[in-house]
């Protein structure tokens, strides 16, 4: 590695609310005054989870016990350049604390945009409020009444961000099936994400918009507000640095595996999906032959989660 670049252990604490630790850094740090997760600079000899558990005991007083890796990226400051190795933090021993004298909260991540955080932060704080499963619908069919009524099972087996995909459905059909989607997703806390043009996304109340990573390069800025997902299918590195480029939130990278939905795509192997997208400060779900069971082995390759079709959706009654 470049020894001009800090590498940094960030440690983010995850309660068994859901909520997540935040510190205020001192104001004779740089960044001063400023929100953060705990953590710091490794020093010589060290290891990243070495760094970890010094810095959250040094500045917490707690002992670490299950930790996994959330996001990994470079952020140019313009003093410094900074490799974040960002870690959820699971399960702890001792009462954390700013034992160097710092506010310490607890923040419910959809709150955490309230608090002026490090601007390098945007990617950890998008990849604490997304799920670690999005679940893509099948093309509906010609029952919708039958679509609609599987969506409560998806919602009872806990999923939380939801892609209406129906590429067979002409566009005034499709906004008609999407409201009807909203109107069951929408009091369950489920975000819907859609297809098609940007403006459909509030016109049905739907949370959000998924777009293949070419239409993206063809728009010149951001399709979507802020308080609205942008979430960008990728199938390369390039693709994904496009994505980070255009602003977007999140991106899919596939296919990890070789699905029967897409025969002739070459699978990237978990490998290649933990090459892809390495350094790109987004979160990225794994899709294309995985599923819940995968879960463990995603993180370890630097994915935000799973994604798919067939695992989530559950089979006709
Ligand atoms: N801990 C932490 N650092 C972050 C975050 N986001 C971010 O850009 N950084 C940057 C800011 C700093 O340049 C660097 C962390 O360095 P630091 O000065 O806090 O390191 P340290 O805790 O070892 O502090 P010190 O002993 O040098 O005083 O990483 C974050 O969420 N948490
Ligand atoms: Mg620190």
């Amino acid at each position: 590695m470049n020894a001009d670049v800090l590498h940094i252990a960030v440690g983010c604490l995850i309660d068994g609310y859901g909520r997540v630790l935040i510190a205020r850094r001192p104001a004779n740090k740089p960044g001063g005054g400023k929100w953060e997760f705990p953590g710091g600079k490794r020093e010589r000899g060290e290891s990243i989870e070495q760094t970890l558990a010094r810095e959250l005991d040094e500045e917490l007083g707690v002992s670490l016990r299950a930790t996994r890796p959330l996001l990994r990226f470079h952020h140019a400051y313009r003093d410094r350049t900074v490799l974040l190795d960002i870690h959820c933090v699971t399960a702890w021993t001792g009462e954390p604390h700013g034992r160097e004298g710092q506010p310490v909260v607890w923040c419910e991540p959809d709150r955490l945009t309230d608090y002026d955080l490090l601007s390098a932060n945007k990617p950890i704080v998008d990849a604490l409020r997304l799920p670690d499963a999005y679940a893509i619908t099948p093309e509906p069919g010609p029952d919708r009444a039958a679509f609609l009524a599987r969506l409560p099972a998806l919602i009872e087996r806990g999923v939380r961000l939801l892609r209406l995909r129906a590429p067979g459905l002409a566009d005034p059909v499709y906004e008609a099936l999407a409201r009807e989607v909203a109107a069951i997703t929408g009091p369950a806390g489920v975000d819907l994400i859609v297809d098609r043009e940007a403006a459909l996304c509030r016109r049905v109340g739907a949370a959000g918009l998924h777009w293949p990573a070419g239409r993206l390069a063809a728009v010149a800025s951001r399709p979507v507000p802020p308080d609205q997902w942008l979430i960008v299918s990728c199938h390369d590195r390039a693709e994904l640095r496009q994505a980070q480029r255009c602003g977007a939130d999140a991106a899919v990278l596939s296919p990890v595996r070789a699905t029967p939905s897409h025969p002739d795509a070459g699978p990237l192997g978990w490998p290649g999906f933990a090459q892809a997208r390495e350094d790109v400060a987004l979160p990225v779900y794994a899709l294309g032959g995985v599923g819940p069971g995968d879960l463990e082995n995603a993180w370890r390759h630097g994915a935000q989660g799973v994604a798919g079709i067939r695992a989530f959706w559950p089979a006709p009654v």
